[in-house]
C-alpha cells in the first residue's frame, strides 16, 4: 500500500509560519511530515530538503552528528526564500531504527566507524528507501526541486521517481571534536560531497 495523505495544519516556528502535512506509510507503519511554505502552482523548482529522522541530533542536542544544524539551516533557508518544502522522513539511523543506532554508537565508542558499526550489526551501510516520496511529491504538486543535500543518493532517488533536481545545493555541516570522524567517514565511504559540484 502506498503512502497516504492524512491531514494538514499550520505550524508556526521561530523562522516563520509553515504548513505541516501528515502522511501515513502502511508498509513501515511510520508517520511522516512535510513542512511547506508558499505556493507550488507555477511549476518553478521548489527549494527542498529530504531530512532523515535523527532523534539524538534533531531533538536531543547531540554533537555526534550534524543533523540538528542541517534541520535548522534548511528551515531557515526555506523561510528566507518564502517558498520551499522540508520532508521529515522517519528513517532513524539511516533506516535501522533508534535502538540499533544506539548499538551502532556503542560499537563506535569502541573504535568502529559508522559504516563498520552498521555492518557488524548485520545491516547495510545505508538502509534508507526513498520510494515512499513519490506519493508525497504527487500530493504536494512538486515536480522539480533545488535540493539541499550533500548526499548523491538522494539526488539519484528523486530522479528515479521522475522528480527533476535542477540543482544540488550543498548543506552546511558543522564539525566538532565529536563528529569529525563521522563526517570523514561519510565523505570517504558514503560518497557525501562537502563542496558544491
Ligand atoms: N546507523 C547510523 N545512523 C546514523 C549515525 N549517525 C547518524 N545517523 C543517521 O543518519 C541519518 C542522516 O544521514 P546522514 O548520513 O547524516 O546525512 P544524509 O541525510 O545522508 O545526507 P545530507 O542530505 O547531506 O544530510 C539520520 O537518520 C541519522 O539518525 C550512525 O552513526 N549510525
Ligand atoms: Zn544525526
Amino acid at each position: 500500500m502506498l503512502v497516504r495523505f492524512v491531514a494538514s495544519s499550520r505550524l508556526p516556528t521561530e523562522w516563520g509560519d509553515f504548513l505541516m502535512h501528515g502522511f501515513e506509510d502502511p508498509a513501515s507503519n511510520k508517520e511522516h511530515v512535510v513542512l511547506t511554505m508558499g505556493d507550488f502552482d507555477n511549476g518553478e523548482p521548489v527549494l527542498s530538503r529530504i531530512h532523515s529522522e535523527c532523534l539524538t541530533g534533531d531533538a536531543l542536542f547531540s554533537l555526534r552528528c550534524d543533523c540538528g544544524n542541517q534541520l535548522r539551516t534548511a528551515l531557515q533557508a526555506i523561510a528566507e526564500e518564502g517558498r520551499g518544502a522540508l520532508f521529515y522522513l522517519r528513517q532513524e539511523g539511516r533506516g535501522i531504527g533508534l535502538l540499533n543506532k544506539i548499538k551502532a554508537y556503542r560499537l563506535q565508542d569502541a573504535g568502529a566507524d559508522t559504516v563498520e558499526a552498521n555492518e557488524r550489526l548485520g545491516f547495510g551501510a545505508d538502509m534508507r528507501d526513498y520510494s515512499l516520496l513519490g506519493p508525497m511529491f504527487a500530493h504536494l504538486g512538486i515536480t522539480s526541486v533545488d535540493l539541499m543535500t550533500n548526499n548523491p543518493r538522494k539526488v539519484m532517488a528523486l530522479s528515479d521517481l521522475g522528480i527533476e533536481v535542477r540543482q544540488r545545493l550543498p548543506i552546511e555541516t558543522s564539525s566538532n571534536p565529536h563528529n569529525e570522524k563521522y563526517l570523514r567517514t561519510k565523505g570517504a565511504k558514503l560518497g557525501h560531497m562537502f563542496r558544491a559540484d
